[in-house]
């Protein structure tokens, strides 16, 4: 298969990260969390004092810390000035400030880059998802994919990672969360007008890694077809 990228967004708890993670396990590509960078970028404003809720200081502060990405699918990591980030980018205070922190331009700004930079040195093909991937950082990736399912049902799915969470607070987590990342002036979470909608509410995990592989072979038999026909002229009007 010639490299191909694929740009995955959604809602929070669409299964993106399960979803991305085993499409591009199974084909062979990079992957790629943004979700973890601005995450990343939360945890260092946090750590070192910045008032997140104060977007100037926090602009100010965007450069400093250095996040690193590492895209391999079977164990994606993530660092921050060389210290591993994975857990502590988890915990319930980052998700609580990560909104606000995201919809600074100037972190957008910094964080796209770095996305953009991650996707060109991928030479077997990528696998990225997040809330603006298809309509900002990637506009023409090969495929972009737009995961949705019910707030009932992603808030049913994060309860039962979070032992004992309960299902409705969590449920008006989500919902505020989505409504921030949805609401905010720069690169909001929304849909692109070329991304296929996959709504993975009645869907197992299964069903919809099936269908995002199944969308990505299509889309790389119809570019090959495309590519022999070219060549295929081209031949012909070099033999004449
Ligand atoms: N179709 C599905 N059916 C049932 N459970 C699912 C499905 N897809 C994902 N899950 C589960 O839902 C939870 C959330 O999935 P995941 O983390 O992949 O979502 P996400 O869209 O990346 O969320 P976020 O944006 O908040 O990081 C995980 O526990 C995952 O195993
Ligand atoms: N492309 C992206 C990816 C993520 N964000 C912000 C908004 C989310 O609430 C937050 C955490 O993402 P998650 O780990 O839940 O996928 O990061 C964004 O603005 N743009």
């Amino acid at each position: 298969m010639e490299s191909v990228i694929v740009a995955i967004d959604g809602p929070s708890g669409t299964g993106k990260s399960s979803t991305s993670k085993a499409v591009a396990a199974k084909l062979g590509l990079s992957y790629l969390d943004t979700g973890a960078q601005y995450r990343a970028i939360t945890w260092w404003m946090i750590s070192n004092g910045v008032d997140v809720t104060d977007a100037d200081a926090v602009a100010n502060a965007a450069g400093k810390p250095v996040i690193v990405s590492g895209t391999d699918p079977s164990r994606p990591t993530i660092t921050v000035d060389g210290v591993d980030a994975s857990g502590p980018i988890r915990t319930e205070e980052v998700t609580s400030r990560v909104s606000a922190v995201s919809a600074v331009p100037e972190v957008r700004a910094l964080i796209t880059e770095l996305q953009r930079s991650i996707a060109r040195g991928a030479e077997a093909g990528i696998v990225v998802e997040g809330r603006d991937i298809g309509t900002t950082v990637l506009p023409d990736a090969d495929l972009k994919v737009f995961l949705t399912a019910s707030p009932e049902a992603r808030a049913a799915r994060r309860s039962g990672e979070l032992k004992g969470a309960d299902v409705r607070a969590t449920q008006e987590a989500l919902v505020k969360r989505d409504a921030a990342d949805s609401s905010r002036k720069t690169s909001p979470l929304a849909k692109a007008d070329d991304a296929v909608e996959v709504d993975t509410t009645e869907l197992t995990l299964d069903q919809v890694i099936e269908c995002v592989v199944t969308l990505v072979e299509e889309h790389s038999a119809e570019a090959e077809s495309r590519r022999s026909a070219t060549e295929g002229a081209e031949k012909r009007r070099g033999g004449k």
